[in-house]
């Protein structure tokens, strides 16, 4: 095998590689690398359809490489090292709420989380007050079908950040901090309704 076979089965190996991978950082960096070997392979073959291919996949993977650092970049900026959800706010809407407006209905469909700016809020089915910096509405991304478990209605006018799904599922993916955080809020709360939750069993029944 010549210096020339060698750089194209570089090219095949890390084509292959970075098909097999899973997380998007390292997969658009091993992409890029296969990009540059094979191009040069095709370049010292004098294959211009390979070169050509191979032109057009650096700049995609490069663009997609970029996005992905910067939401990253933008996630440990904003969480500053703890684990605050303060960070979502690069990536949301903000919305203003006037008192009496519900945001949404228990089983409604639901579409993205909120995170409390100012204002006073309420969960109707559980008398719960939301204050500002909470984050609410994260259970619906995660119930059998997507329905909202609580009815969230104004109670003081304020601004709330709606953060779509979507990027809260890139932002958990990509950022185990966040992910962490996410799962420690939520399973927060579902232990706390499990706590809450009438006992099944009658008082002084024998539990095997
Ligand atoms: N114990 C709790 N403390 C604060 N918020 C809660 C609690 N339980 C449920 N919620 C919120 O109520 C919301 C109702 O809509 P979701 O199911 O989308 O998400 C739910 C949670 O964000």
């Amino acid at each position: 095998m010549n210096w020339v076979e060698a750089i194209g089965y570089l090219g095949t190996g890390l084509t292959i590689a970075s098909t097999a991978m899973s997380t998007m950082i390292p997969l658009r960096v091993v992409s890029i690398l296969a990009s540059v070997a094979v191009m040069t392979y095709g370049l010292l073959t004098g294959s211009m359809p390979v070169v050509l291919t191979e032109a057009i996949q650096i700049p995609f993977n490069a663009w997609r490489l970029y996005q992905m650092v910067r939401l990253v970049r933008d996630v440990k900026r904003a969480a500053g090292g703890d684990l605050s959800l303060d960070w979502l706010r690069p990536f949301g809407e903000s919305r203003r709420v006037a008192a009496g407006a519900v945001l949404f209905r228990k089983g409604d469909p639901a579409g993205e989380m909120f995170l409390i700016e100012s204002g006073r809020f309420r969960i109707e089915e559980l008398d719960l007050d939301i204050r500002p910096g909470a984050i609410v509405g994260e259970l619906g991304m995660l119930s059998p079908g997507n329905l909202r478990t609580g009815t969230l209605v104004c109670t003081e006018p304020g601004i709330v950040l709606g953060v779509a799904y979507a990027d809260v599922k890139q932002l958990y993916y990509q950022n185990p901090e966040f992910g962490f955080s996410f799962l420690k809020l939520t399973s927060e709360r579902l232990f706390q309704a499990a706590q809450a939750a009438p006992a099944r069993a009658p008082a002084g029944t024998d539990v095997i």
